[in-house]
């Protein structure tokens, strides 16, 4: 089955070979689950059906590269609380942790459902979640496994903080041992939240090692509540992404940058920035256009959590990324596609992890359709609802 959308007044393809450059009067053709053709609508194909985009923008979907949708309970109480002057600290991931393990599967697969389907609605076609609220070996399994039954990239966050009443050198020897080999078949990668309160620097290398020697690419959280060692050890392990970032040394955006030139030898290391996050947890916004003028490759992510952004808009995030952080509007739509899928390593097609973030041929037929006629609107009119139609994989979700 084929699906032309035509009369598309802005089409954003993320295609590198064409400089990124955005078209206009043009149409892409969804055959079954991929890309099939994009370009001008005078020449486009015939197809099964066809869609009128009234002259409005077409997007690749969002690829939320960073979320915590296993969960169960409510933190308003200390959202309130931070209202009123008090700062975020890691130690409230114990609030969500007693919930989660309390919950049965179904409540946990209700509260994930509805996170997906809302994020979906919003544009959101490839979602990361990690796991970290369950931090024992069968906790965390089953919140690798329920994940796996509905997104697409499962990460292991197991070292997320050290649970109430445990012993610190047990725990981190069963996430670097027994509870990492449990989780292993739901997963594709492995996070860290490096920071004081949660693991030093001699801790997250242990995690990365674990990690890197059983085949898995990583992730670190850093630099989120203040200077700290988190950038330089993603860079010196080649993490796929290091997400927060509001507190950057000169020296940490230059290792970042270093990993983005031609002749480093691996795959660079993505930052990954949660606008939602730092005005939730009221934080110093990442220096996204720092970070960008410096050449460093940039994500955009909800970080959608009970604790520090309850949110998965990524209209929002886009919108305050212009709006605060200095990106342009292309930078910053780039950054919640193309950006997440580098995060993801989905930026080209491979057996089974079919390539996401661009409209191009081959690519899977992950395609939103606003309503307004360039994707400027989403910072112009910011909070407004500007989700027409989202395609999937080529199934119409709205
Ligand atoms: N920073 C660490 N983890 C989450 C917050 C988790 C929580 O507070 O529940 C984050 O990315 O912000
Ligand atoms: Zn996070």
């Amino acid at each position: 089955m084929s699906l032309l959308i035509t009369n598309i007044g802005e089409l954003t393809t993320n295609n590198e070979e064409t400089d990124y450059a955005r078209l206009h009067d043009a149409a892409v053709v969804l055959e079954g689950e991929t890309i099939a053709w994009v370009g001008s609508a005078a020449q486009a194909p015939a197809a099964d059906e066809r869609v009128d985009a009234d002259g409005c923008a077409v997007l690749p979907g969002w690829v939320d590269s960073h979320t915590h949708m296993v969960f169960a309970g409510d933190r308003t109480a200390e959202f309130e609380a931070r209202l009123a002057g008090k700062p975020y600290a890691a130690g409230g991931i114990n609030v969500t942790v007693a919930a989660t393990r309390a919950a049965t599967d179904e409540q946990l697969r209700a509260t994930l459902a509805r996170l997906v389907a809302e994020a979906r609605a919003g544009g959101t076609t490839t979602i990361e979640t990690k796991t970290g609220y369950g931090l024992t070996v069968a906790d965390e399994t089953r919140s690798a496994r329920l994940a796996a039954e509905v997104v697409e990239e499962v990460t292991f966050l197991g070292a997320h903080v050290v649970p109430q009443g445990t012993d610190r050198e047990a725990f981190l020897t069963s996430v670097t041992g027994p509870m990492l080999d449990a989780v292993a078949p739901f997963i594709s990668a492995v996070d860290v939240f490096c920071e004081s309160g949660a693991f030093d620097a001699a801790e997250t290398e242990r995690v990365l090692t674990a990690a890197r020697s059983r085949g898995f690419a990583t992730h670190v959280h850093g630099n989120q509540l203040g200077h700290g060692p988190g950038v330089r050890l993603a860079v010196e392990y080649g993490s796929l992404s290091v997400d927060h970032l509001g507190f950057l040394s000169e020296e940490d955006v230059a290792a970042l940058a270093a990993t983005w030139r031609p002749d480093h030898p691996t795959r660079g290391t993505v930052a990954t920035i949660l606008p939602a996050c730092d005005l939730s947890t009221r934080m110093p916004l990442a220096p996204a256009r720092r970070l960008a003028d410096a050449g460093v490759v940039i994500a955009l992510a909800s970080n959608c959590n009970p604790g520090t952004s309850y949110t998965s808009s990524m209209d929002f995030c886009v919108a305050t990324a212009v709006l605060q952080m200095g990106l342009s509007v292309e930078e910053a739509v780039r950054a919640a596609t193309l950006g997440g899928a580098i995060a993801l390593d989905r930026d080209r097609s491979r057996p089974g992890r079919p390539r996401v973030g661009a409209l191009v041929v081959g690519a899977r037929a992950d395609v939103q359709l606003l309503d307004a006629p360039s994707a400027t609107h989403l910072a112009y009119r910011p909070g407004m609802p500007l989700t027409r139609s989202v395609w999937r994989a080529g199934q119409r979700l709205r």
